[in-house]
């Protein structure tokens, strides 16, 4: 079988960990002797073993003279395992296929470079461009220090995402409120503003129809800590809850806020990018925000969306004061809009998700 076939193998071995890696990239790796697979792994967890280690573990002395596929290239630091370079390079493989270099600077090449310096041969660039899309959370990382931003919205065909009284259940159906939980499970952290908590009341919790899942950290926007006490988003059994409020806030509120088990965050500086760099330091390295219209245009206006999901029902709800997807200030000329770029369109029951990627071109 073609390199690609083996590549293609990694690669979806590397998929099945989708959300379970992070703050690590999801790494896949496959040994295959005279067009036979002897080995394969994908990396799970942060902190056990890599893609490499549970591939070579499982081929045994069959490595020898084998050709290893791995998504990105074999580590060279002594991180919280030894370098697996250092692993290529002992097990005497005969030729090495590297999908896409490591983007960390401390690390770009490096491996490649030991692993050519003991005489085995290495070929870069295999399926390159899926091995990015997949970690594309953690290029954004490397790249940003930054979570890495999807803004998911969900709007009815004119455009609301409530009617004018508020209500807001459901706009899209069961399938596309599935894919969304997809989403919860895999990221670190959901964010919402106030609005959101005080109209709808959410969980915010990951609910898929068979079961299972990660409830991600819930994180609400709340900058005078008005959120009342009886909110659910305030049970810490089911999830940790984030509020991040400003200087001026009710100390002793903050105070049983703490004692409840939920964390209050006070940022002087309420600059969007402040607060995600904030985030990324406290483990965030995956966001999804969920709005609502208010918090949704500040992050659109200081340009720190990463990705875009908008959910869309075929139904009418009218009202000229409704709420839309965005709010703040917005752009003054058409021309200023956020373009997105490399679109997927996908239809979920009824609905259509258009999701794509701000082109900052
Ligand atoms: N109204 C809708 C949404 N609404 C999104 C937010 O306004 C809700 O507060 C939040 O998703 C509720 O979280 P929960 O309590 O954990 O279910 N989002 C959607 O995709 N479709 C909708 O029809
Ligand atoms: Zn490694």
């Amino acid at each position: 079988m073609s390199d690609t076939h083996y590549m293609q193998m990694a690669l979806d071995l590397a998929a099945q960990a989708q959300g379970q890696t992070n703050p690590n990239p999801m790494v896949g790796a496959v040994l295959v002797k005279e067009g036979r697979v002897i080995g394969f792994g994908a990396h799970l967890k942060a902190g056990e073993p890599h893609a490499e280690v549970h591939a070579f573990r499982m081929a045994g002395e069959q490595a020898e003279g084998a050709t290893l596929y791995v998504t990105l290239e074999p580590c060279s630091h002594h991180g919280r395992t030894p370098p697996c370079a250092d692993l290529v390079v002992s097990s005497r493989v005969k030729r090495v296929v590297v999908a896409m270099q490591d983007p960390n600077p401390l690390v770009a090449g490096r491996g490649i470079q030991r692993i050519r310096e003991a005489g085995i041969a290495v070929e870069v660039g295999v399926l390159e461009e899926q091995a990015i899309q997949l970690n594309e959370r953690f290029l954004h990382n490397i790249r940003t220090q930054r979570p890495f931003v999807v803004v998911k919205t969900a709007m009815t065909l004119d455009g609301k995402i409530a009617a004018h009284t508020g209500d807001s259940r459901w706009i899209t159906g069961p399938s596309a409120r599935t894919a969304v939980h997809k989403v919860r499970d895999e990221v670190d952290g959901i964010l919402v503003g106030i609005g959101t908590v005080l109209a709808d009341d959410p969980e915010l919790t990951t609910r898929l129809p068979d079961g299972g899942g990660k409830n991600p950290t819930r994180i609400i926007l709340d900058s005078s800590l008005r959120i009342p006490e009886t909110t659910k988003v305030l049970d810490t059994t089911v999830a940790p809850t984030w509020i991040v409020t400003g200087p001026e806030h009710d100390e002793a509120k903050a105070t049983r806020l703490r004692e409840r088990g939920v964390r209050v965050l006070s940022l002087a500086d309420r600059s969007v990018l402040h607060l995600l760099e904030e985030l990324y330091k406290q483990g965030i390295t995956h966001l999804l925000v969920e709005g609502g219209a208010t918090v949704n245009g500040a992050f659109l206006e200081a340009g720190l969306i990463d990705k875009v999901m908008a959910f869309i029902a075929p139904k009418l709800v009218g009202g000229a004061t409704a709420p839309t997807p965005f709010g703040g200030t917005g752009f003054a000329k058409m021309s200023e809009a956020l373009q997105l770029r490399d679109l997927s369109i996908t239809v979920y029951g009824n609905d259509v998700c258009i999701m794509g990627y701000p082109d900052l071109g």
